[in-house]
């Protein structure tokens, strides 16, 4: 294929003319195509008008392998006449510190070191693949939306923010840019290591779940588009609402309630009543809410329990009855009184 005849289709809206934008390059097939394609766009005539920078991170990990991946990013950039940022950082130190594991302290470190750089936007290179990927994954781990929405294709932060222009282009699409234009890329070796999670994700599970349905990737990226929508909405409503229906703290004889002063224990109560004049959704995400308050994530299980305890909908073992109680992980608690579901942790 002749170079210039595949072109990546960054996406438009996230970038905006006069802005710093700088491009996180690990040196990988994804991250060398999107500064391929910004360079591109840029010297266009219809030029997407972005002053580019680049940025690698050298993470103290991976050894010569390391090394080269920082030598393949400095020949690139000088190839491409964008001038690069070299930030050496210690993840096992990182590690130590911070008692974080390993893909956790690399992608803390990386992030701190990208957010601090004197830009308007870091653009990273995840692609459709990588949030088709994302949300299977949460979905086997039980997410709500909250979860499903993935990789959003824009966080806002008080540094620069972070866009993902490429997020709805398919990894092939990259792929076949890089080879119409002869463009070499970095493989990381541990992306085939098959005892991570996201990589037996990526080698096992999707290539079985796309002979059930080949455009399974656009769907669960489009899964991704909804969640963050949903939350978005949810995140505006639910404020408000509470407000008027979560009561802090227990009753206490006499009248009136009580929060606890015992370190580390919290607790808040529903009224009954008011939770069966909501709609089943909006009761659903008001509990979940109101426990997110007292600092536990309840599972999809946990949430059917304690709307059978308050009487909706059955849940087998729990009764819902004046008195009955559900404990539940992490200290949570919930006990259903004549008016009230009575939440409390222990933590
Ligand atoms: N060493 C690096 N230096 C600069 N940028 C990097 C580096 N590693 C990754 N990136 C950027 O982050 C993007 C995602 O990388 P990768 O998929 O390896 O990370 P992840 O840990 O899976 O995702 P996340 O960035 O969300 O934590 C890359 O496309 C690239 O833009």
């Amino acid at each position: 294929m002749a170079k210039g005849t595949i072109m990546l289709p960054l996406d438009a809206a996230l970038l905006r003319k006069g802005e710093r934008v700088c491009c996180a390059v690990s040196g990988g097939a994804d991250s060398t195509a999107m500064l391929l394609a910004m360079v591109e766009a840029n010297a266009r005539k219809e030029s997407l008008g972005i002053e580019l920078s680049a940025a690698h991170v050298h993470h103290g990990l991976r050894g010569a392998e390391a090394d080269a991946d920082e030598a393949f990013v400095r020949e690139l950039c000088q190839r491409l006449g964008v001038p690069l940022t070299l930030v050496h950082v210690d993840t096992p130190a990182r590690m130590a510190d911070e008692g974080e594991g390993l893909e956790e302290a690399a992608r803390n470190l990386r992030y701190e070191a990208l957010r601090g750089l004197p830009v308007d936007a870091i653009a990273t290179a995840h692609h459709l693949d990588d949030q088709a990927e994302t949300v299977l994954m949460k979905l086997l781990r039980g997410a709500w939306t909250e979860g499903l929405a993935g990789i959003a294709p824009e966080v806002q932060a008080d540094g620069p923010r972070t866009i993902r222009p490429l997020l709805r282009v398919r990894k092939a699409e990259i792929l076949e840019f890089l080879e119409a234009r002869g463009q070499a890329w970095r493989e990381d070796s541990t992306n085939r290591d098959l005892s991570l999670t996201r990589n037996r994700v990526r080698h096992d599970l999707l290539p079985v779940l796309r002979q059930f349905n080949p455009q399974i990737d656009a769907l669960l990226a489009g899964m991704a588009d909804v969640a963050r929508d949903e939350e978005a909405y949810w995140q505006d409503q639910l404020p408000p609402l509470l407000r008027q229906m979560v009561l802090p703290g227990k009753p206490v004889r006499g009248g009136g309630r009580a929060s606890s002063t015992a370190v580390g224990s919290a607790s808040c109560a529903l009224e009954i009543e008011r939770l069966k004049a909501l709609p089943a959704a909006m009761r659903r995400r008001v509990l979940r809410a109101a426990v997110r308050g007292l600092g536990h994530r309840l599972t999809a299980e946990e949430t059917a329990k304690i709307l059978a305890l308050a009487g909706f909908g059955g849940y087998p073992g729990v009764l819902g009855k004046i008195g009955s109680r559900l404990e539940l992980r992490e200290g949570l608690r919930v006990e259903r009184s004549a008016r009230e579901l009575q939440i409390s942790r222990q933590g």
